[in-house]
């Protein structure tokens, strides 16, 4: 049974739902099997809830013609009450880390039609990717937990890095990150929706302190859902005021990031995961590392060898990035069981 925060809260062993087949969706299983004739269509629906043209589009004179929504960026502020964000949660846990669970915030969304409406036009479209309009982030994907099995293995060092997972969808990486000491944790979704209902939320289940006092943001396994009926959550501060959440299109988030008011400061750490399935967003992608990494920084990013059906994959942005010329790439680790994935790590050809 999985519990609710604020609510009754009951203990119950089978919560530690610690198997990563339980939400992951894969582009390349049978329900994003599409050809890329299906692939243009969503595209061109896209193009419905759309503006401009990108003006980089590769596709602009082809045809069918494909237009992608520069969907602007926005900064969601974190509510005084964090409790808030956590009402009608049922929070489960994976990899040692409390998430919500997404079936029980799809169906909230679809009892009332609000915002960006992206479950009842992912439900009416047969697909968790709708171009433009949704870009999966309300699922947790299977290379999220390749990379934090090779933060694992890696002993891979937080402590005092500035961090952004990008394309974060759940947002499990950057709470890794910042669970493990990092100075500044950003989140960037494509969908504010993805960012209000479950990247927030999760980000607050993991720095809440439960009735034993535990699940105290440090570095030592988060407990399982207290098993006490939770009076007040709060949230400890420290964590909370290192984090900033962002949503939409990545060269408009990297363009707020740089002209706010705020202090920014470029990220040592940049985590990406499933991220490179579209080719079309290869561009945008790559502008966005190159204006957000320090100069000395990394980038992790874990991909699938290939996305069927919307055609993108490790090879062909590997050669996009070649290309380019401006970073230098090496893939640290391959999971070889059925479709193999890899994960890359990046850093620019020129440094310090
Ligand atoms: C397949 S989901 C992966 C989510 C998450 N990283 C995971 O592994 O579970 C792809 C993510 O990339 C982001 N994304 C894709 N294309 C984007 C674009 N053009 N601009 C901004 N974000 C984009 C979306 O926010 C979406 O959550």
């Amino acid at each position: 049974m999985a519990f609710q925060f604020n609510f009754s809260i009951e203990e119950n062993e089978s919560n530690e739902a610690d198997t990563h087949d339980k939400t992951e969706l894969q582009l390349g299983s049978p329900k994003h099997e599409q050809d890329s004739t299906g692939a243009s269509r969503q595209a061109a629906d896209a193009v419905a809830d759309c503006g401009p043209r990108l003006p980089t589009d590769k596709h602009q004179d082809a045809t069918p013609k494909k237009r992608f929504c520069l969907k602007a960026a926005k900064e969601h502020d974190i509510p005084e009450d964090v409790n808030q964000v956590l009402e009608n949660k049922v929070v489960e846990m994976v990899s040692g880390l409390r998430y919500v669970n997404v079936s029980v915030v799809e169906m909230t969304l679809l009892g009332g039609s609000r915002g960006e409406d992206i479950v009842s036009k992912s439900v009416s479209s047969h697909s968790d990717l709708i171009p433009g309009v949704y870009e999966g982030g309300l699922k947790i994907w299977e290379c999220t937990f390749d990379l934090i099995d090779y933060f694992s293995e890696t002993e891979m060092q937080f402590t005092d890095k500035t961090v952004l997972d990008l394309g974060c969808g759940a947002g499990l990486l950057g709470i890794v990150a910042l669970r493990r000491k990092a100075k500044v944790v950003h989140f960037q979704d494509y969908n504010s929706t993805v960012i209000d209902e479950i990247t927030l939320p999760n980000t607050v289940a993991n720095c809440i302190v439960d009735g034993n006092g535990t699940g105290s943001g440090d570095d030592r396994k988060i407990s399982k859902p207290p098993s006490k009926r939770l009076k007040k959550a709060k949230c400890l501060p420290d964590l909370l005021t290192k984090c900033r959440f962002f949503s939409g299109e990545w060269s408009e988030v990297s363009q707020l990031l740089l002209s706010s008011n705020k202090p920014f400061s470029k990220y040592d750490l940049i985590f990406t995961s499933e991220t490179i399935y579209n080719p079309d967003y290869y561009s945008a992608l790559h502008d966005t590392l190159s204006q957000l990494l320090d100069k000395n920084g990394r980038v992790y990013l874990a991909s699938k060898a290939h996305y069927f059906g919307v055609g993108g994959g490790v090879h062909l942005f590997e050669k996009f990035i070649e290309e380019k010329n401006v970073f230098r790439t090496n893939t640290v680790k391959i999971i070889d069981k059925g479709l193999k994935r890899f994960i890359i790590e990046m850093a620019f050809k020129i440094s310090s």
